[in-house]
């Protein structure tokens, strides 16, 4: 399968982010791509929940996802459109993060909602608070394509192992991470954590990611990582995109996936254990 990750700094204008991503889809399927992949928050990266309240929309009523369904049906592509910024329906009142996989009909094949909320502090200026704003989801998602069965996660999800090992354990060959990792933790983490999941499952890891100084109209700026990468399920990193805006290519090849967990089958070597 011909993968792109689509890199690029959204910022807090959803209208201005589709053009954006509408022109990278069209970029990637010239390319030869069958599938693509979009960062967590495709449609807004913004701090300011003001703002969000203004331009962010229901799911029925969102313009980024008619456009991506657009675009894939268009271009006959597959299309993981890594999240959206969305309004919740009542009676919730904080938004959802949630992702699509969008099939080359157009239509919806899976969704999934961010599960782990970002609350933390990574350095005496830079505090997070994902859950004030947004409603975690609690459901594990798959989602088969031609190409494999997708395991749904995003960002923050990553540092939780479990997640990962069961989805691979329930048939998952591609894990999803689409990011907007901070750079305060990136550099430390990012890569380690991306690697660690592909070598505990045998399974790919794509990770695309937003990156740079996101333009804010209202509020702070802030300001992302990049480096999406592709993992193989031995846990080699296929692709590093580095801090550039642009559309990256990657071979995936399913069989690597076998051969991986034939020669390291920990993925079925559980042990029930008592305590701690
Ligand atoms: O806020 C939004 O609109 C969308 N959500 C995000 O960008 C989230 C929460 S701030 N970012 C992360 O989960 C980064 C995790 C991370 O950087 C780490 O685990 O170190």
């Amino acid at each position: 399968m011909k993968a792109a990750l689509l890199q690029f700094c959204a910022s807090d204008d959803p209208a201005e982010n589709l053009v954006t991503v509408a022109a990278m889809i069209a970029e990637a399927a010239g390319k030869g791509a069958e599938m693509v992949f979009t960062p967590e928050v495709t449609n807004c990266v913004s701090a300011s929940r003001t703002h969000q309240s203004e331009v962010l929309r229901t799911e029925a009523e969102d313009a980024t996802l008619a456009g991506l369904r657009a675009a894939a049906a268009e271009h006959r592509l597959w299309l993981q459109a890594g999240s959206l910024a969305l309004k919740s329906d009542p009676p919730e009142t904080r938004f959802t993060n949630r992702g699509f996989l969008i099939g080359p009909d157009g239509a919806i094949h899976a969704r999934y909602d961010k599960m782990h909320m970002f609350d933390v502090q990574v350095s005496e200026n830079e505090t997070y608070r994902e859950s004030a704003g947004y409603a975690p989801g609690d459901r594990a998602v798959l989602a088969e394509t031609p190409f494999g069965t997708l395991g749904l996660t995003i960002c923050y999800d990553l540092r939780f192992a479990y997640l990962y090992r069961a989805l691979a354990q329930a048939g998952a060959e591609i894990l999803t991470v689409p990011s907007a990792f901070s750079t305060a933790t990136g550099p430390a983490h990012w890569e380690p954590l991306l690697r660690a999941r592909a070598i505990e499952t045998g399974a790919f890891v794509i990770a695309a990611a937003q990156v740079g100084t996101h333009r804010a109209r209202r509020g702070k700026g802030r300001q992302t990582y990049g480096h999406s990468m592709v993992v193989s399920p031995w846990g080699e990193v296929l692709l590093d995109a580095g801090t550039d805006e642009g559309v990256f290519q990657v071979e995936i090849d399913r069989a690597a996936v076998e051969d991986a967990r034939r020669k390291v089958p920990a993925l079925t070597h559980d042990r029930a254990f008592s305590g701690p």
